[in-house]
């Protein structure tokens, strides 16, 4: 198989992104890591920018082992010297000279003439090669430009010693065929046969910079410049983690590997996160909240069965935790029954279905469920406490200057019941109407609200202690609504107690009634 360096650019061409200033230790800390994760070849930085980014480039340089250390540069010597200066220490270095070759970068960015940037660039590739024999040659916005000026470039800069040539779309405006074209071009009439390593550096303007890479790669490029979570400027560069995954887990197709330890990948892309503040979006490949996550019923099903239905990886072969089936809206029973399963929870079928239509109930409005929320949920309910009294309805009013108002529609043994109250606030307003409706009066011994995960969209677990005479029974209630949920409870309570009289000697629901309207 082909061996493909992976190129690195996070610390330079990710910085660039909008917002981002990396710390020195922070900046250490990440090239340590991709050191780990193993890449060939980290480009640490721009020396001439500042002097920050000099001292970056040089601790580098001294401390990290391992990936040839690289530093851009202009074509002028100044920036050429910096870089040499800043990447010295390292045991292997490079640096890597840039130009411009589209007829817009010229005219109005650089003011050259095609000739001047030819002979600039050749002189600058063979200035380079007096630090170094490692020297890479890019000419900026390859993609807009005239083939036979890029062809002309890339031969002076080869003739001049460079040892890699990278063709970067600068702007992202490459589509794969066309930018695998350019490349076997390149390769075919530039490089003809020749000890050069052919670089692709895409970007995402147009989302198709892996694509792109790996179109370069089937067309001859060696080397892929890419950065972790695709950070970079405008949209961002090639993500290493998509064109490594791509590369490994399709080798059947591109014939080509890396030496990328995949199993540090995810770590990587979290370190990258937290330090640059810019957040993975959910549904990004490979590193993605949502990765390795199956919220319908149809793929969960398939998953459980067997996981190849769905999934053409393992996670952790990334180094993230198996595969998780996220509960929600979309889940269907099998998923549903697998997760109490895990919890410890083995039920009856039929008292599962019946938790299952609750739970599909609170996913409709809360979203998916968390596993102690799930939990919460099958403790609350899936005791086999008959259902005496159920809530059929429930509504409040509260506010600022409002009497606290409930209405409840109950399903009792006497058939439906409605009945309103008003209460010191909506809790007890509630529970002042399901009393009349249950015709009871318990005393509330203990009323406890959470949130099962201490955020403020998690599901609200309510616990509740109600005596009824002598009897002191418990119960839960859980719902997205707090309210609705101290309402389970209470009912929950009742309940029970009304469970707990009938185990012993059967009273009628009279009799309990009678007595707890004595108590
Ligand atoms: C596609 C890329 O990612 S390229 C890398 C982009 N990265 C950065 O720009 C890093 C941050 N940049 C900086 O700190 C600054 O721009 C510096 C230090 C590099 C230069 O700063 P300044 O000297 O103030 O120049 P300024 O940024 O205003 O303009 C860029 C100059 O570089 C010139 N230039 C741009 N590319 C090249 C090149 N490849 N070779 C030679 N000169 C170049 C421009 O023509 C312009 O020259 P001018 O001042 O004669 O008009
Ligand atoms: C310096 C070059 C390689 C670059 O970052 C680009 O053209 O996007």
């Amino acid at each position: 198989m082909r061996h493909i360096r992976i190129f690195d650019t996070t610390l330079r061409d990710g910085e660039q992104s909008p917002g981002v200033a990396l710390s020195v230790p922070q900046k250490l800390e990440i090239a340590h890591g991709l050191a780990r994760l193993g890449v060939d070849i980290i480009e640490a930085g721009f020396p001439i920018t500042s002097q920050g980014d000099f001292e970056c480039v040089n601790r580098i340089a001294r401390e990290v082992k391992g990936p040839v250390i690289c530093a851009l540069a202009r074509t002028n010597k100044a920036d050429i010297e910096r870089a040499a200066e800043a990447i010295a220490p390292a045991e292997k270095r490079r640096i890597h000279v840039f130009t411009s070759a589209s007829r817009v970068h010229l005219e109005y960015m650089l003011r050259k003439t095609p000739e001047e940037v030819l002979e600039l660039s050749e002189a600058m590739v063979r200035y380079a090669k007096e630090f170094t024999d490692d020297v890479e040659f890019s000419a900026q916005d390859v993609m807009r430009a005239d083939f036979d000026f890029v062809k002309r470039l890339y031969e002076v800069a080869i003739a001049a010693g460079a040892t890699t040539i990278n063709l970067p779309d600068t702007t992202g405006y490459g589509v794969p065929q066309e930018y695998g074209a350019l490349i076997r071009r390149i390769r075919d009439e530039v490089v003809r046969g020749r000890d050069v390593h052919i670089s692709v550096h895409c970007h995402d303007d147009l989302g198709m910079a892996t694509a792109n890479a790996l179109a370069g790669v089937e067309n001859g490029a060696t080397q892929i410049e890419c950065t972790i979570n695709g950070i970079g400027e405008r949209a961002g560069n090639t993500a290493l983690e998509e064109v490594v995954m791509a590369l490994y887990t399709r080798r059947d197709h591109y014939r080509a590997e890396t030496r990328i330890h995949t199993r540090e990948i995810y770590r990587m892309s979290r370190m990258v996160e937290r330090y640059t503040g810019m957040v993975v979006q959910p549904n990004k490949a490979i590193v993605g909240d949502n990765a390795f996550a199956h919220e319908s019923g149809i793929h969960q099903d398939g998953v459980i069965k067997n996981k190849e239905t769905y999934e053409i990886m393992n996670a952790e072969i990334v180094g993230r935790q198996a595969a998780v089936l996220v509960l929600g809206k979309h889940s269907g029973r099998n998923a549903f029954r697998k997760a109490l399963a895990e919890l410890g929870f083995n039920l009856p079928e039929e008292q599962l279905q019946n938790l299952f239509l609750r739970f599909k109930e609170i996913a409709d409005t809360k979203g998916a469920l968390e596993t102690d929320e799930l939990r919460a949920l099958v403790e609350s309910e899936s005791v086999n406490t008959p259902q005496l009294f159920s809530i059929e309805q429930l509504q409040f009013f509260s506010g600022y200057g409002m009497l606290p108002t409930a209405t409840v529609r109950l399903k009792t043994p006497k058939g439906e019941v409605t009945t309103t109250a008003i209460g010191d606030g909506p809790v007890d307003a509630v529970y002042k109407a399901i009393s009349e409706a249950i015709e009871l009066q318990p005393e509330l011994e203990l009323y406890r609200v959470e949130s099962v995960t201490g955020s403020t969209e998690a599901l609200g677990e309510v616990t509740v202690k109600l005596r009824l005479g002598e009897v002191l029974t418990t119960g839960h209630g859980v719902s997205p609504d707090i309210i609705e949920a101290s309402a389970r409870a209470y009912l929950d309570a009742v309940n029970r107690f009304v469970a707990g009289q009938a185990s012993k000697h059967p009273p009628s629901l009279d009799e309990v009634q009678a007595k707890g309207a004595a108590s």
